[in-house]
């Protein structure tokens, strides 16, 4: 049954969906590692796509930008398309010092500034973590492979443009490895909806230096992203 941002039928979607932020984005994963996608979905330019894996269906659809969005979609897909696994599929900015640009990072937990997370739980201040099983499969599968990656602890930001300095060096103190904008969102509705999520990001900027991918590069650079993400979905 369509919904107010997602016009797809009941059981167009996978209940295995990877989450980009940008609509592109999707559309080339599905375009590359999808056979047969077909396009199930794009209300407001969010594109969604279905179509199988080594014979497995698997969805894409993206988050768009920030919590509040993700929040839409994620939420939408688990109540009314059946998602059961999802994971973000997206670009980050380093803030650990080692954080190298082309990098994955795989979020074992996500701080936020969110005044969304106040609202989950009055007087808790919630703790944003994945499924213990996507993260493991995926370190799994980033190591079979090959593939650059580190494990650690991400910031969803509600802001792009930051003014507050003392706010990343104070990440930084911490070992915060890198900086997005949706994983704590997503992880808050995996737990809140009783399914599995994960958030797994390519390193395309560096905080502290001056350092960054293009937005050529930003789109399209997602392959052994998307190989660690599908071995976590696919397990
Ligand atoms: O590339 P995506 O997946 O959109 O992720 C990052 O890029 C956007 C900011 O440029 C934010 O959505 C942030 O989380
Ligand atoms: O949110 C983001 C994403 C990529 N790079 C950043 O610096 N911030």
């Amino acid at each position: 049954m369509p919904t107010p941002h997602i016009s797809a039928e009941t059981g167009d979607f996978s209940p295995l969906v990877l989450m980009p932020g940008d609509p592109r984005r999707a559309r080339r994963i599905a375009q590359t590692f999808f056979t047969d996608p077909r396009l199930v979905t794009e209300v407001r330019g969010i594109e969604g796509w279905t179509g199988t894996v080594n014979g497995t269906e698997v969805s894409v659809m993206a988050s768009g930008m920030g919590m509040p969005s993700m929040s839409i979609y994620a939420t939408e897909l688990v109540r009314f398309y059946g998602a059961q696994r999802i994971v973000r599929v997206g670009t980050a900015g380093g803030i650990a010092d080692e954080v190298q640009l082309g990098e994955l990072v795989i979020a074992n937990a996500a701080h936020t500034d969110s005044s969304m997370a106040d609202f989950r739980i009055p007087g808790v201040r919630f703790s944003h973590a994945p499924a213990y099983d996507l993260l493991s499969a995926a370190v799994d599968t980033a190591r079979a492979k090959g593939i650059s990656h580190r494990v650690g602890s991400i910031f969803s930001s509600d802001t792009f443009y930051s003014d507050r300095p003392e706010q990343t060096r104070g990440l930084a103190d911490h070992h915060t490895l890198a900086v997005e904008m949706e994983a704590a969102a997503l992880y808050g509705i995996a737990a809140r909806e009783g399914i599995e999520a994960l958030a797994v990001c390519n390193i395309t900027d560096h905080l502290f230096r001056e350092e960054s991918m293009t937005a050529q590069e930003r789109e399209t650079r997602f392959e052994p992203m998307v190989e660690v993400a599908l071995g976590a979905l696919m397990r």
